[in-house]
């Protein structure tokens, strides 16, 4: 097995599964690995392209849901459905059940085509779904306080405190997070851009030396 690391790689070499609360910081943290030379597989941002106007779910959400979920521009009325499912599970399984295997084949889609030094996916419901444990070598947790997390999300979307409640209320808890974690990138309240971005540089650099060793032990990815 090669060890060239002059190129990023072809091949599907190490896998992360990089995951946390809603607001925890996990866009922040996949960018910088963007820009890293990370591939970078982001589930939100493939959820967000599907329900945009003449995304691939739209037809079928309202089929499934009704007018009522697609908005005057023809995309996903995010807020409407957003009131809708964090209310009431049924509704959320119902949207997750037409969602996520759209979302799973995006994915797959994405990870042949990746060429950076490593492969990240972006999965808030990581640990909740279970099944990514075996597709990834390390799963990597964003962790912060749930007050931060109410506190960015207010400040960046304008949803009230009630609001983010309801959604980390489907979470997982933090400590079900932390103790699926092979790797913690804290960005807590008290952490600066400026620390955040030094961390994701510090593990940044203990992977790029992790995918000259593989196995890549803990996980046992498939193909
Ligand atoms: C309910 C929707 C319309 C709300 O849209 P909104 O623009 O407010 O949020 P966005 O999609 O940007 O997601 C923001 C965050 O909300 C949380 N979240 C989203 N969906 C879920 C869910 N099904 N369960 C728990 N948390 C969720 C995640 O932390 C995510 O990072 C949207 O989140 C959605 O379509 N969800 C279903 C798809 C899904 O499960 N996505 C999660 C990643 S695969
Ligand atoms: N250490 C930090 N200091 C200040 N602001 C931060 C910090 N980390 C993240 N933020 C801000 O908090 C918000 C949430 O961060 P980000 O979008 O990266 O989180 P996320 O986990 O991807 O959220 P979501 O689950 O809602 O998609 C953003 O506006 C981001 O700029």
């Amino acid at each position: 097995m090669t060890t060239d690391t002059a190129t990023p790689s072809t091949r599907p070499w190490l896998r992360i599964g990089l995951t946390g609360g809603i607001g925890s910081g996990k866009t922040r943290v996949a960018d910088q690995l963007a820009a890293l030379g990370a591939s970078v597989i982001d589930t939100d941002a493939i959820a967000h392209a599907l329900t945009a106007p003449g995304g691939a779910a739209i037809e079928p959400l309202r089929a499934l849901f009704g007018e009522w979920a697609i908005d005057a521009g023809g995309a996903l009325d995010r807020a409407a459905m957003r009131e809708r499912v964090f209310r009431d599970a049924e509704a959320r399984r119902r949207l997750e059940g037409l969602l996520h295997p759209m979302i799973g084949a995006a994915v797959q889609r994405e990870a042949e085509a990746a060429l950076g030094w490593y492969t990240v996916f972006v999965v808030p419901l990581l640990v909740e779904s279970g099944r990514w444990r075996e597709r990834v070598h390390r799963i990597c947790v964003v962790d912060c306080d749930e007050a931060t997390q109410i506190a960015r999300v207010g400040q960046r979307s304008g949803l009230t405190p009630d609001a983010v409640q309801r959604i980390l209320d489907v979470q997982a808890f933090r400590d079900e997070r932390l103790a699926a974690a092979d790797d913690v990138i804290v960005n807590d309240g008290q952490t600066t851009p400026e620390q955040l971005s030094e961390r994701v540089a510090a593990q940044h650099a203990r992977w790029m030396a992790l995918r000259d060793q593989p196995p890549y032990a803990p996980g046992t990815p498939h193909a």
